[in-house]
């Protein structure tokens, strides 16, 4: 009756796959990007998969949104002015809503085709886009980040796809150049950073390249989402040298936002222990990070 859809065959985490049951496809298409699929999935609602890889699920997408976002957002004490690259979604821009600090939320998503679909099928997620403070930029985010006005941003997200697609270049050094630039000082960067399970060498090479471009702290920090290979992934926060940012213990913590109503839909994931607790690394980590 109903197909199972095998993922994660793929170079990024050769030997290993993850089923997920199909109730019912909801989209088929391809961007001149990526192929995007979209189907209803019989325990995890509905999944968004591009390139063959599950981007998110309406269950544990809470996870990854909330943490990629409040991670950086409650390190600074008032953050003003926030780039999104990547985050077609609208999950990012939903939880970004939270923060009544924010004066202007710029995204620079590359994919249109993205955006429409998720409108259509993750009402939920793209509810972000109706923010009054979201401005939509549609293009590649290194030529955006390139042209962007030194010191403009009190933190930036890269909510990122995996680096062997459009999200190629995320993972270099002059990208990370553009994105130091373009922060205040003290500024923070939040970085999708893969699995601790599975890419320690990817990890490893982001680190220091991050290290020697942010004079400020640098962090590797991870939770759990089951639907992405390993069932964990991680993130990179950096600080731009200027006032002091202390990733582990947040100055700006989230139960005080008013706004977590406002973006339809109240905190799932996030609190300030599970912020604290995310910086808390596995003994091979630390080993193989080179831990700081
Ligand atoms: N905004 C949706 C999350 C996009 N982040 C990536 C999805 C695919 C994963 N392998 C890595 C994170």
């Amino acid at each position: 009756k109903t197909s199972k859809v095998q993922y994660f065959n793929n170079p990024m985490w050769p030997g290993e796959a993850h089923s997920l049951k199909v109730e019912k496809i909801l989209y088929q298409g391809k961007s001149p990007y990526q192929e995007i699929l979209v189907f209803e999935s019989s325990t995890y609602g509905n999944v968004l998969v591009l390139d063959g890889i599950v981007q998110l699920t309406e269950k544990d997408e809470c996870a990854y949104q909330e943490m990629v976002t409040h991670l950086p957002l409650c390190s600074i004490p008032s953050p003003k002015s926030v780039l999104v690259v990547g985050g077609g979604d609208g999950g990012v821009l939903r939880e970004i809503a939270r923060h009544s600090s924010v004066e202007t939320i710029d995204i620079c998503e590359i994919d249109q085709l993205v955006i429409d679909v998720c409108k259509d099928f993750f009402p939920q997620l793209s509810i972000g886009f109706k923010d009054p403070r979201v401005r939509l930029h549609v293009g590649d985010a290194v030529d955006f980040l390139r042209n962007a006005p030194e010191g403009k941003y009190d933190a930036i997200i890269v909510d990122s796809s995996d680096p062997i697609g459009p999200a190629q270049e995320l993972v270099e050094k002059p990208f990370f150049q553009t994105i130091a630039r373009a922060l205040k000082p003290g500024g923070v960067l939040c970085n999708q950073a893969e699995s601790m399970w599975l890419h320690t060498h990817l990890i490893q090479d982001m680190l220091s390249i991050c290290r020697e471009t942010f004079k400020g702290a640098v962090h590797y920090a991870w939770t759990s989402v089951p639907t992405y290979p390993s069932g964990v992934i991680g993130f990179l926060l950096c600080a731009k040298e200027g006032p002091v940012v202390d990733f582990l213990s947040p100055v700006n913590p989230i139960e005080k936002l008013e706004g977590a109503m406002e973006a339809g839909r109240e905190i799932r994931f996030y609190n300030s222990q599970i912020h604290r607790a995310a910086f808390v690394l596995p003994t091979f980590v630390r080993r193989e990070l080179g831990s700081h």
